[in-house]
């Protein structure tokens, strides 16, 4: 059975890609544990810093605040992180870039052929977590695309974050193949980009809490 490290059958969830104060506060009711504001100018669900800031300040103590860049400037990564608790880079920064932020951080990483996962997990050794993504050329995240979960190693050395194309329909499946440390999820609780739907945020729950009891 692979161990990612999930802590006594309690799956963490991460709902990625918010820019409404209601679906913020919806999120927080359903019990989500990280909220992810993209702070990616390409993507349909960016945030500039003035609604990042309206955003992430409403998110109570003990909810994680994640802020998602992908190659970003150094000056937008310091200025954001006034408000977040946690930076995830999504895109092809090195280990060093990684390591020069100002906050603790993840990083992802897009399951393309051939990559690496155990030298990855060794090179970005001051991660807290590693993300995995699907991988779609020129598209660097929210593919609402899943990818060949069997190709996760059954240990790696760092707690594995599991994206890519998760609902409500698929978690359970997701969680009791690769027992991951946390799921994320963007497109399987939207009615459409950076539109959560509450309805679909309580149903990934139930289905993630389902899967740990
Ligand atoms: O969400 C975006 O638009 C996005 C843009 C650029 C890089 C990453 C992005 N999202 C990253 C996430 O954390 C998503 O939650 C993750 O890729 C999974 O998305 P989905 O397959 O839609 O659940």
């Amino acid at each position: 059975m692979p161990e990612h490290g999930t802590v006594l059958g309690r799956t963490r969830v991460k709902f990625c890609g918010l820019t409404r104060p209601g679906d913020v506060d919806a999120a927080v009711a359903t019990g989500a544990d990280a909220l992810g504001f993209v702070l990616w100018p390409g993507s349909k669900r960016a945030l500039d810093l003035e609604r990042l800031a309206a955003l992430a300040d409403r998110v109570p103590a003990f909810v994680t605040r994640v802020g998602l860049f992908v190659d970003p400037d150094p000056e937008l990564v310091a200025r954001a992180a006034a408000h977040l608790d946690l930076l995830q880079f999504h895109g092809e920064e090195s280990p060093d870039d990684c390591a020069a932020a100002p906050r603790p951080w993840i990083k992802a990483l897009r399951m393309r052929d051939g990559l690496d996962l155990a030298a990855a997990a060794r090179a970005y050794g001051g991660a807290r977590a590693l993300l995995l993504d699907a991988y779609r050329p020129g598209v660097p995240g929210g593919t609402g695309e899943t990818f060949d979960w069997s190709r996760i190693p059954a240990s790696l050395a760092k707690p594995v974050i599991l994206a890519g194309g998760l609902s409500a329909a698929n978690v359970a499946e997701a969680i009791a193949a690769v027992r991951p440390f946390a799921v994320d999820v963007s497109g399987g609780i939207e009615s459409a980009p950076g539109r959560k739907d509450a309805e679909r945020m309580a149903a990934f729950l139930r289905a993630v809490r389902q899967a740990d009891a």
